[in-house]
């Protein structure tokens, strides 16, 4: 049986697939609670990590390391970038995720970790600095199971940090770093352990906010969560089915 391990970082950005799915606690996960449940010939696990970098990183190796997994879904919500077309419930599908504020600050203005000149991954042929790629085939059929399913959805680069950004000027600093669709703190901590792992990674998040001057009352954390739980409840059920298209 296949089996795909969906992280999130709270409880609410998973608790609508777990009671869609049935899914039941499960033991031996260590610091990390998991629930299982079958859907078609699939185990799907449910991970939850907590926030940011640290906690999606350790909890990535402890489930590579315990459970092989075939495929790694992580979902949440996240921050939309000005002029990517997306706006508060849409979602946002990873083709790339970046640690966008690991690098060096220098007189001229800040510089990835290339200008270091260690990479964050060496591997298949591959240095990595700052982004880690993703599974462009899988990213693009997310896109198009999202597009068929009604949801209002945008691919592109994620940008993933330590400190979430509550100024319009900070979300302009990090695209003058990298391209960038969508904000959160999890994202390439997770895509680069499934890399070290040789494991395929899917990155889809709910946008519960534009990267602008905090105002949370312009925040729908709920309609975000529900969005992408909805649409990974389709997902799966279609990647269960076989459906062509899916994988
Ligand atoms: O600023 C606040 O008071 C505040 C209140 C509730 C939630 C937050 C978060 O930053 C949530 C962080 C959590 O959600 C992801 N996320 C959502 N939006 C963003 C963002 O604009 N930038 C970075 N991360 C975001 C993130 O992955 C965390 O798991 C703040």
């Amino acid at each position: 049986m296949s089996r795909i391990i969906v992280t999130a970082s709270t409880r609410m950005e998973l608790s609508e697939l777990l009671a869609a799915t049935t899914a039941c606690a499960l033991p031996g996960g260590g610091h990390v609670p998991l629930h299982r449940a079958e859907v078609g010939g699939f185990e799907i696990l449910f991970a939850l990590t907590g926030i940011g970098k640290v906690n999606a990183a350790s909890a990535t190796t402890l489930l590579c390391e315990r459970y092989a997994p075939d495929l790694v879904i992580n979902t949440g919500c996240g921050g939309a970038f000005a002029g990517a077309g997306l706006a508060v419930g849409d979602l946002a599908v990873a083709d790339s995720e970046c640690l966008a504020d690991e690098g060096v600050t220098t007189p001229t203005g800040w510089r990835g970790l290339d200008l270091i000149g260690i990479p964050v991954y060496e591997g298949r042929g591959e240095r990595l600095f700052n982004r880690i790629p993703l599974d462009q085939e899988l990213a693009r059929r997310a896109l198009d199971c999202a597009t068929a399913g009604g949801f209002d959805a945008v691919m592109g680069p994620f940008l993933t940090v330590s400190t979430c950004s509550g100024t319009t000027r900070q979300g302009e600093e990090l695209l003058r770093r990298f391209p960038g669709v969508c904000e959160n703190m999890e994202g390439a901590a997770v895509a680069q352990v499934a890399l070290m792992y040789g494991v395929p990674c899917l990155e889809v998040r709910g946008i519960s906010n534009m990267v602008e001057d905090r105002d949370l009352s312009r925040w729908d954390l709920k309609r975000a969560v529900g969005q992408v739980q909805r649409f990974l409840g389709l997902y799966l059920e279609q990647l269960a089915a076989g459906r062509p298209g899916i994988r």
